[in-house]
């Protein structure tokens, strides 16, 4: 059933910087989402390097943008033609594709009342490259119309977990984490809780060169310090009321090196704080009631990271979203994916309740093949 359905491809590339991941799917009217194919690759360290660098202010910004958002372009292009060889298809059996691009600052609602949110992709190469239909750009109308422009996935979680009459939550934890509530009336909530990986990722990086803290193993060889995670818990933000979005732009070394001040800590202990950091920040957002958490994003690989949202929330059944039958590391992918379906049937893609936009509006801007 819905074998005829038009094929969508969605491309994300988040706050982790972890790389790119390609889902391709279709979304039958009458039937569950179909996922036929996923790609992961990583960026190349040069282009990583130089996107990580560009989150913070700069020299020659403008240029350097540019050139990385073509970079940018050809990853998603090289990724998008692997997924087609492998999965036996070609650019025109393709309806669209959902590119998401890489954010590198995001200050909606700052400055002059509207600010911006900035997704790093030349989207006219990608289309050029591809010979597909792109819709990227994903983000801009909600904040145009007041939203935050984020987190989008929450419509996403609905339309695929949601069950009727049934509450749950959905848990995505790449660099940043963010939490879906699907009420049991129907209602859809959402916002960034915080933190997810990208402080532990730079801090490993820094003290053991590796890209990510593998099962939360080095975390789990640490003591929490309670005065450091006390004063990383006070963070405003943890305190703002919905609608609320974060990045990097916050939650940066910066900020950690403002916690961790002269202090002289074992770096172990530092990683056990920042996880449990994550943790907190997760767990304290979880309705009381909730019977059930879906973590997808790298954090449901985090077996550590696991194990204490399992133990702060302990009327609750935390699992993987792999349990739901998508695998953790494809969901943002398969959201672009969907998000690409909504903008080419003329379907708005936000939920104002979420990011406070002034409405439902058509998210994207769209390069045609
Ligand atoms: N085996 C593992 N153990 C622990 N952590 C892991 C593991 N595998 C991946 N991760 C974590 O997951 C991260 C990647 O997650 P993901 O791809 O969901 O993030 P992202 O999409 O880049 O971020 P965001 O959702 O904020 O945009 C890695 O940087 C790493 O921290
Ligand atoms: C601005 C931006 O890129 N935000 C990302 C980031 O990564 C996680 C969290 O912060 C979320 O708000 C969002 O991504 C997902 C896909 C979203 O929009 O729902």
């Amino acid at each position: 059933m819905g074998n005829d359905a038009p094929l969508y491809i969605g491309l994300m590339s988040g706050t982790s910087l972890d790389g790119i991941d390609a889902v391709l799917a279709r979304f039958p009217a009458d039937a569950p989402m179909q996922l036929l194919g996923h790609y992961h690759h990583p960026f190349p360290a040069a282009l990583r390097a130089e996107l990580l660098a560009l989150n913070q202010p700069g020299d020659n910004e403008i240029h350097r943008a540019a050139l990385a958002a073509n970079g940018v372009a050809r990853c998603y292009a090289e990724l998008v033609d692997e997924l087609l060889q492998a999965t036996g298809r070609a650019a025109a059996d393709i309806a669209a594709l959902g590119a998401h691009g890489q954010t590198v600052r995001h200050r909606p609602g700052e400055f002059d009342g509207r600010g911006y949110t900035t997704q790093l992709l030349n989207g006219a190469l990608l289309a050029e490259l591809s010979g597909i239909a792109t819709i990227c750009d994903l983000r801009s109308r909600d904040v145009a119309a007041g939203g935050q422009g984020a987190p989008l996935v929450p419509a996403f979680h609905r339309a695929l977990f949601g069950r009727p009459g049934l509450a749950s939550a959905v848990l995505n934890i790449g660099g940043i984490s963010n939490i879906s509530l699907l009420n049991a009336d129907g209602s859809t909530l959402g916002h960034d809780c915080g933190p997810g990986n990208c402080l532990m990722d730079l801090w490993i990086a820094e003290h053991l060169g590796r890209p990510f803290d593998a099962g939360g193993a080095w975390a789990a060889s640490g003591r929490v310090l309670p005065e450091l995670l006390a004063a990383m818990l006070a963070e405003p933000y943890f305190a703002l009321p919905p609608p609320r979005s974060t990045g990097r732009d916050l939650f940066n070394r910066a900020w950690l090196q403002r916690h961790l001040g002269d202090g002289r800590f074992r770096p172990e202990d530092v990683q056990a704080s920042l996880l449990e950091l994550s943790a907190r920040s997760i767990a304290g957002e979880i309705p009381a009631g909730m019977p059930e958490l879906l973590v997808c994003g790298g954090g449901a690989l985090n077996a550590r990271l696991m194990q204490r949202l399992a133990e702060l929330l302990p009327a609750t059944t935390v699992m993987a979203s792999d349990a739901r039958g998508l695998p953790a590391m494809q969901v943002e992918a398969a959201a672009f994916a969907w998000l690409a379906m909504r903008f080419r049937q003329g379907l708005t893609g936000n939920l104002p309740e979420v990011t406070g936009a002034a409405g439902p509006r058509l998210l994207g801007a769209l390069y045609p093949a």
